[in-house]
């Protein structure tokens, strides 16, 4: 499979159409340009309403953890995936609010999760990805098999009728995984992507920084190869992620980006399957640098930046009415020639 084609005559026609609106050029800013985005995306212009969302939240623990790298334990991701079961973890509010689906699977935690419904953790890959630093997170064939495990929760939620599609993530110490595969995947070295995650005071910072240099260091030229780098440097459930956004693109269903996990996956998946991207928007602009480096690099502008760094798809969940006004605003603004009457 390849990433599918956006319709870019419909694309055309929408930049026209809102060229012709009755507002002054460019007034809508970020809102007209996500509005085009759609109407390419879905092919259709003006763009549909977009009323199926669909978040998986991809749950995994890494080794990292036992390294200084966080301000947290890994015992709070199991209990952090029970919030979500409950309904009550900060994504799984904004998607209620939003109307928004919201599903949480077990990819890698580190707790066999017994007291949950078994379909949490029915496409389990491990208990934990390794510490980066010292060994790969994963073996190739844990890595592919968390691909397929994201492709098929990207086929379940399309063949289900998603018009929008959003990854999260839990999993304390993920964004040290992240900030790797955005080191490794942009050529950066590791004192340009390390940010605080959770809250590290500085020494942890160094400690993370440190750790990040160190895994860079010895994945060396492996980290050139998009599965490589995801096997030596990401964990099982970034790698379910990436598989998720890969089936988005080649099905041809739009997603909503969130925070520098699901940004650094999405990188790994423009490498895996070229043209991904062009199905990718940006929901908000994390604090982690790493994320804005990335954004940079995929030619993306977030439409939200509220200082969020939560995870958990939240800042994509939180963009979804801006996408909702932009598709209204595309359709229901009168054109300029009907106002003036000419
Ligand atoms: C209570 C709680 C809820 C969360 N929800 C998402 N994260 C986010 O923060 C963690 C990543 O930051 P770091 O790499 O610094 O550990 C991940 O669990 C991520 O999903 C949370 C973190 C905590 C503590
Ligand atoms: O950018 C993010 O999504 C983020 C930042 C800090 C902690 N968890 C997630």
């Amino acid at each position: 499979m390849s990433a599918a084609q956006v319709n870019r005559a419909t694309a055309s026609a929408a930049q026209e159409r809102l060229a012709g609106l009755a507002t002054p050029p460019g007034a809508l800013g970020r809102l007209g340009e996500a509005g085009v985005w759609l109407a390419g995306v879905q092919g259709a212009c003006p763009p549909r309403p977009v009323d199926d969302v669909r978040i998986v939240v991809f749950a995994g623990d890494h080794g990292v953890v036992d390294h200084g790298v966080t301000a947290f334990p890994s015992s709070v991701t199991p209990l952090m995936v029970r919030a979500f079961v409950a309904g009550s973890a900060g994504a799984c509010v904004l998607a209620r609010q939003h109307g928004a689906q919201l599903r949480v699977v077990d990819v890698s935690v580190d707790d066999d999760l017994p007291d949950l419904p078994p379909a949490v953790s029915a496409g389990k890959v491990m208990r934990g990805s390794g510490a980066i630093h010292l060994a790969d997170a994963m073996t190739t064939q844990q890595c592919e098999q968390a691909l397929v495990l994201g492709a098929r929760l990207a086929d379940e939620a399309i063949d289900d009728g998603a018009d929008l599609l959003i990854g999260g993530d839990m999993g304390i110490g993920n964004t040290t995984p992240a900030a790797a595969l955005i080191g490794a995947s942009l050529g950066v070295p590791a004192a340009e992507i390390t940010g605080r995650g959770t809250g590290v005071d500085d020494a942890g910072l160094s400690r993370k920084e440190q750790v990040i240099a160190t895994a860079l260091q010895r994945a060396g030229a492996r980290a050139h190869d998009p599965m490589q780098r995801l096997s030596a440097l990401g964990g099982a459930d970034l790698a379910a992620h990436t598989g998720f956004l890969v089936r988005a693109a080649e099905r041809g269903v739009p997603v909503l980006l969130d925070g520098v996990i699901s940004v650094a996956c999405a990188l790994v998946a423009e490498d895996l399957q070229p043209g991904s991207v062009a199905w990718f928007a940006a929901g908000h602009r994390s604090p982690e640098p790493a994320q804005s480096l990335a954004l940079d690099k995929l030619g993306l502008v977030p439409l939200l930046d509220l200082g969020m760094r939560l995870g958990e798809g939240s800042g994509a969940v939180a963009a979804i009415p801006l996408l909702r006004s932009a598709s209204a605003l595309l359709t229901d603004v009168a054109l300029l020639s009907d106002v003036l009457g000419s």
